[in-house]
């Protein structure tokens, strides 16, 4: 069980509104603590306004949220959160290295913080080179580092991955699971189901302000599903029926459709050819991330464009 102290961040109807316009809805939520938690949602969806409200850059209008046990923007938490909100601002003409010194400077920590953190990131061989002619993937690389200077107890990402090609991604993503096989908690925002899917322990969802789901990706997915053809169709339908219960078979276009784990097929089977039924194909699917996105976000984009939804 989870106890209030394993919860890096907590949420209780978390709500924000711009005139009569909620950005964000009642959102409960929660991360615990050394968990990498993926907050999904289409573009206007709320989840930057949510990161803002939890560092205390925008005051909520209703609801609660507590982050390192404490309220948000509560200097002593604020000391042990990294943050990267909406692309950082470095100085153009300092080089890398010189910008983390600035903010060491500034936090009080010592230049060895930013040589770690430019370690950490893989910049160590470019820190040297200004901040104006980085690529947008290291300029997002040394936003990360900024964050991480003084090694905080929880990172707050929004959207690490805006703007990188892939190879990009694929090293942002990489570094994320590292920092946390280093036992850092990290909460990062996302439209991108392949990152979320491959790097976040638990996965919350908003849609439209609202938070629609909250749980793991696999959860999430809803499990596996066993699909069946087999003749003739209807006698095969009240056996499948049988075997698995009736709430758990539909009748689909591709053939029967089981919602059960892949170890009821052999029982299905059996009891199918026991019938005196044919049976042409049996395979189980597991649901993408995509398709449980989709049955969730259809129909409520908060932007009035197409979801930019991408794998
Ligand atoms: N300062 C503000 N004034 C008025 N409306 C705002 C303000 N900030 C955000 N909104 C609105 O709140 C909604 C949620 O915006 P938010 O930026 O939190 O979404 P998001 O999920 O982060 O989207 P994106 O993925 O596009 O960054 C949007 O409709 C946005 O226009």
């Amino acid at each position: 069980m989870t106890t209030t102290t394993e919860l890096r961040v907590a949420t209780d109807g978390l709500t924000k509104r711009y005139g009569g316009r909620a950005a964000v809805d009642g959102v409960s939520l929660t991360v615990r603590a050394g968990e990498v938690y993926g907050f999904l949602g289409p573009n206007g969806a709320g989840k930057t306004t949510t990161l803002r409200m939890l560092v205390g850059l925008v005051r909520p209008t209703a609801g609660t949220a507590t982050v390192l046990g404490r309220d948000p923007g509560d200097p002593s938490a604020c000391a042990r959160i990294g943050v990267l909100i909406e692309g950082p601002g470095f100085y153009p003409y300092l080089s890398g290295r010189d910008n983390l010194r600035v903010l060491c400077r500034y936090r009080g920590l010592s230049d060895a913080a930013a040589e770690s953190a430019l370690e950490r990131v893989g910049l160590r061989a470019r820190a040297h080179d200004r901040f104006r002619g980085y690529s947008l993937g290291m300029k997002q690389r040394l936003g990360v580092a900024a964050a991480m200077l003084g090694d905080p107890d929880l990172l707050i990402l929004d959207e690490p991955t805006n703007g990188l090609d892939p190879a990009g991604v694929a090293e942002m993503r990489s570094l994320i699971t590292d920092l946390a096989a280093d036992g850092h908690t990290v909460l990062l925002s996302s439209h991108m189901l392949d990152e979320v899917q491959d790097t976040c322990d638990r996965v919350g969802v908003i849609v439209a302000g609202s938070l629609v789901a909250e749980s793991t990706v696999s959860e999430l997915r809803g499990g596996t599903t066993i699909v069946v053809r087999a003749t003739p169709y209807p006698r095969a339908l009240a056996v499948a029926r049988d075997v698995a219960g009736a709430n758990r078979v539909a009748a689909t276009d591709t053939g029967i459709r089981v919602d059960a784990d892949a170890g009821v097929a052999p029982r299905l089977v059996r009891a199918l050819v026991g019938a005196g039924i044919e049976v042409f194909d049996v395979h189980s699917s597991e649901r993408s991330l995509e398709e449980a996105f989709f049955d969730m976000t259809r129909g409520s984009d908060s932007t009035g464009d197409d979801p930019e939804v991408s794998r």
